[in-house]
C-alpha cells in the first residue's frame, strides 16, 4: 500500500506513455495484416514495462534482456504456478492425473527467476531502502515480495482483465463506443488533461470497467480456512461454520446473483451509473471484498483494488481519445479509425 502510494504520480505517466507505444504496435501490425493483429503480446509488454517501473522504480529500459524478455519471464514463472488449479477442459481424467495433481518444481523456472531477481535488486533502491528502514525487511525479503506483487498480483491480474475488457469494447455494437467517445471527450474536452481526477468523473467508462469486472472477475475463486466458528448468511439460510473447516468463494455465482442484479446474465453498460447503480458497488466482489470494502492488513482485499479499476479507466478513456472506433476482440484488433 505504500509503494501503490507512493507510485501514483509515476503510475499515470508511466502507463499513459507505455500505452502509447502499445497502440502504436497495433496500428503498425493491422496495416501489415488485413485480417487484423493479435496484441496479447504487446500488451503483455505494455503491463509488464508500466508496472516494473510504477511499482518498484526498476524501469526495464536499462537491461535490454528485461525489457525484451522480462513478460515472457514472469508468464513462465506464473504458469507453474497456476496450472495446477487452473481448469483446461481436455479429457478428463488425464487433465487431473497429469497437471493438476502435483506442484511444478521451481527449477523449471529458477534460471528466469534469477534474472529478474538480480534486475530488481540492482534497480529498485529507493524501495529496497524503504524495506529497510521503515519496515525491518532484508533486501532478499523485499526483492522476493517485489517480484509477487508485481508478477503475480499486478502483472498476472491485468494480464487477464485487461484482454476481456477491451473485447468487450472492441467487439461491441450496440452503440456503446459511441456514447463512451462521447462522455470521454466531454470531460476532457476544453483544455482538461486525462488524469486521476477527470476519469473519476467519467460515470459510464467506471461502469463499464465494474460490469466487465462482475461478468469476468479475472480471480475467480477464492480459499479460505475458518479461523474460529462463525454462521454465514445467504438470502434465505443460515449455515454453520466451524474452525479449521475450508470454505471455497467463486465469484462468478456470487456475481450473477439474480436476487441483486436484474437480468444478471446480461452485459449492462449503465448497471453502475447513477445513486441506485452505486449502491451494486456493495455487491461487486472481484477484489475478494466489496467495491465499498478498504482494503487493509486485517483483510484479505486486493491492496490496489481502487488503482485497478481508476487504470482500467484510464486505459478506457486513452483509447477513446486516441480513437473514434476499433474492432476485434478478446485477442485481435481488426481496425482502428483514428479520432478526427
Ligand atoms: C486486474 C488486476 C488485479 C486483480 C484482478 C486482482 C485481484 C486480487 C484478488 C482476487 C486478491 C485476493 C486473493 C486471495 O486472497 O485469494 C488480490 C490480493 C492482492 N492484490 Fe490484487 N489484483 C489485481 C491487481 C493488483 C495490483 C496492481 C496490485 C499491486 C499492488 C495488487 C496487490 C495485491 C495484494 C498485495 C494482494 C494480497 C492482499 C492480502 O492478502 O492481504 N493487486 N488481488
Amino acid at each position: 500500500m505504500e509503494i501503490l502510494k507512493r507510485s501514483s504520480e509515476v503510475w499515470l505517466r508511466e502507463l499513459l506513455s507505455n500505452l502509447d507505444t502499445f497502440w502504436e504496435t497495433v496500428e503498425s501490425d493491422i496495416s501489415k495484416n488485413d485480417d487484423g493483429a493479435s496484441y496479447l503480446i504487446g500488451l503483455q509488454r505494455c503491463i509488464f514495462n508500466f508496472l516494473s517501473t510504477a511499482l518498484t522504480g526498476a524501469n526495464p529500459s536499462v537491461s535490454p534482456d528485461i525489457a525484451e524478455n522480462g513478460w515472457k519471464m514472469l508468464d513462465k514463472w506464473l504458469a507453474i504456478q497456476v496450472i495446477p488449479t487452473t481448469k483446461i477442459g481436455i479429457l478428463q481424467p488425464f487433465e487431473e492425473i497429469f497437471l493438476h495433481s502435483w506442484a511444478y518444481p521451481f527449477f523449471l523456472v529458477a534460471g528466469d527467476y534469477q534474472k529478474l531477481y538480480n534486475f530488481i535488486s540492482e534497480n529498485a533502491g529507493d524501495v529496497i531502502r524503504l524495506g529497510d528502514e521503515e519496515y525491518g525487511l532484508t533486501r532478499d525479503e523485499t526483492v522476493h515480495n517485489l517480484i509477487f506483487v508485481l508478477g503475480f498480483n499486478a502483472y498476472g491480474g491485468f494480464s487477464v482483465f485487461l484482454p476481456s475488457l477491451i473485447g468487450r469494447i472492441a467487439g461491441d455494437t450496440s452503440g456503446l463506443q459511441e456514447r463512451l467517445r462521447t462522455e470521454v471527450r466531454k470531460v476532457c474536452g476544453s483544455g482538461s488533461v486525462l488524469n486521476f481526477r477527470t476519469v473519476n468523473e467519467m460515470e459510464l467508462v467506471k461502469s463499464v470497467v465494474y460490469e466487465t469486472l462482475r461478468l469476468n472477475p479475472p480471480v475467480p475463486l477464492q480459499y479460505a480456512r475458518a479461523r474460529g466458528d462463525f454462521k454465514i448468511s445467504s438470502h434465505d439460510a443460515v449455515y454453520e461454520v466451524k474452525k479449521g473447516e475450508l470454505l471455497c468463494g467463486y465469484q462468478p455465482l456470487v456475481m450473477r446473483d439474480a436476487n441483486i442484479f436484474e437480468d444478471p446474465e446480461e452485459f449492462k453498460p449503465d448497471r453502475f451509473v447513477g445513486q441506485t447503480g452505486s449502491k451494486l458497488l456493495n455487491y461487486l466482489f472481484w477484489s475478494n471484498g466489496p467495491q465499498t470494502g478498504t482494503p487493509s492488513e486485517s483483510n484479505k482485499q486486493c491492496a490496489a483494488k481502487d488503482m485497478v479499476t481508476i487504470t482500467a479507466a484510464l486505459i478506457i478513456a486513452n483509447l477513446f481519445l486516441r480513437y473514434d472506433k476499433i474492432t476485434g476482440d478478446a485477442g485481435s484488433i481488426k481496425t482502428v479509425v483514428k479520432a478526427t
